[in-house]
């Protein structure tokens, strides 16, 4: 029970109630991310479920209005594997929405067998890195308008095993499934900080998360990860607890100085010497802009 109580710690504690306030979550049809939504509309946000299956995001958004009495639920299409999905999403939320004020990139994939999104991205870095790169990008006027703003990217302990190989981003040249979701991770990380780097004083803070070991889909593709979770079951998070971190980073009051860092069980945690390169994270941030077509400032 004590090992248990080490490995799932962190609760959100704040009692911030968010009447009037825009919530987007991506991937909130299961695991972490259905907890994270439904806590927000719990706090009286209008939330958007962004999910690539809209029939499984309209049986959670069903959920989660039964549950908390908020019928601001809504389920838009999301696939973070297809660049036109992701514009297509931010298009309609841009001409429906006037304010977005939370925005969680939480949506991920595990050590999927080597493929490739729509537009010849590695999956890997294709969902996790760039597809969310390209949805904050095209969100950011809002989130700009809308300040004080946050956005939440979910990222890992993996990130420790993370590199970013400029030379093979989409593995390419060598692929290893977990490495592919650790290098992922990283640029999650980098990502953060240098869209803080870039914000500060806007307003729009940023934030990494590591949600802890948690019960989830996202052992779907390694048996060998299937069978410690189920092994291990009793030692690791609920997607209620996974959910803390980044509900305590969306909410919590007072958090804006802490813009740029990443979290652990509520907490600001320490991050591998790769994820402190600057010189890195400003050349992802170039290549990423590259690779989507986006102006390189
Ligand atoms: N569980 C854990 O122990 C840990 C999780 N994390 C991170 O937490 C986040 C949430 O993971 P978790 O809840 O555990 O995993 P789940 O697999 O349970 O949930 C992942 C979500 O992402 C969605 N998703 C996957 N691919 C796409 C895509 N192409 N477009 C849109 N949505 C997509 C899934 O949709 P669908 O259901 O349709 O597949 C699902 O809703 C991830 O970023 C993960 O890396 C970090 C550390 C540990
Ligand atoms: C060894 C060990 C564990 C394994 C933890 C692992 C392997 C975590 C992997 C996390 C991942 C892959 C996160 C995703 O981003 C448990 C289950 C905590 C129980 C105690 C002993």
């Amino acid at each position: 029970p004590q090992i248990r109580r080490m490995l799932t710690t962190g609760v959100c504690t704040s009692t911030v109630q968010l009447p009037g306030k825009v919530a987007i979550v991506t991937g909130a049809n299961t695991g972490i991310g259905k907890e994270t939504a439904k806590e927000l509309a719990q706090r009286g946000a209008r939330v958007y479920l962004a999910c690539r299956d809209v029939q499984k995001g309209e049986l959670v958004a069903k959920e989660i209005k039964g549950l908390t009495g908020n019928q601001q639920v809504l389920v838009r299409k999301l696939d973070l594997a297809d660049t036109k999905s992701i514009r297509a999403f931010a298009k309609d939320f841009l001409a429906e929405e006037k304010h977005l004020h939370i925005l969680i990139n939480n949506a991920g994939v595990m050590m999927c067998p080597y493929s490739k999104t729509a537009d010849g991205f590695e999956m890997h870095i294709g969902v996790n890195h760039l597809g969310h790169f390209l949805l904050t990008h095209l969100l950011l006027e809002k989130l700009q308008e809308s300040a004080p703003s946050r956005v939440v990217n979910l990222s890992s302990l993996a990130h420790y095993l993370g590199r970013i190989h400029f030379h093979n981003l989409q593995g390419e040249k060598f692929y290893s499934a977990g490495l592919a979701y650790c290098h992922s991770k990283l640029a999650n990380i980098l990502f953060t900080r240098e869209l803080h780097r870039r914000l500060k004083g806007s307003g729009v803070t940023v934030y990494s998360v590591h949600p802890g070991t948690v019960k989830s889909e996202l052992i779907r593709h390694s048996t060998v990860m299937s069978l410690m979770w189920w092994l291990f079951s009793f030692f690791i998070k609920t997607p209620q607890q996974g959910a803390q971190t980044s509900l305590y980073c969306a909410v919590t009051e007072g958090l804006e100085s802490l813009s740029g860092k990443h979290f652990s069980d509520c907490q600001v945690a320490w991050v591998s010497s790769q994820a402190r390169n600057e010189t890195v994270a400003r050349r992802l941030w170039d290549v990423s802009c590259d690779l989507l077509g986006l102006p390189v400032d």
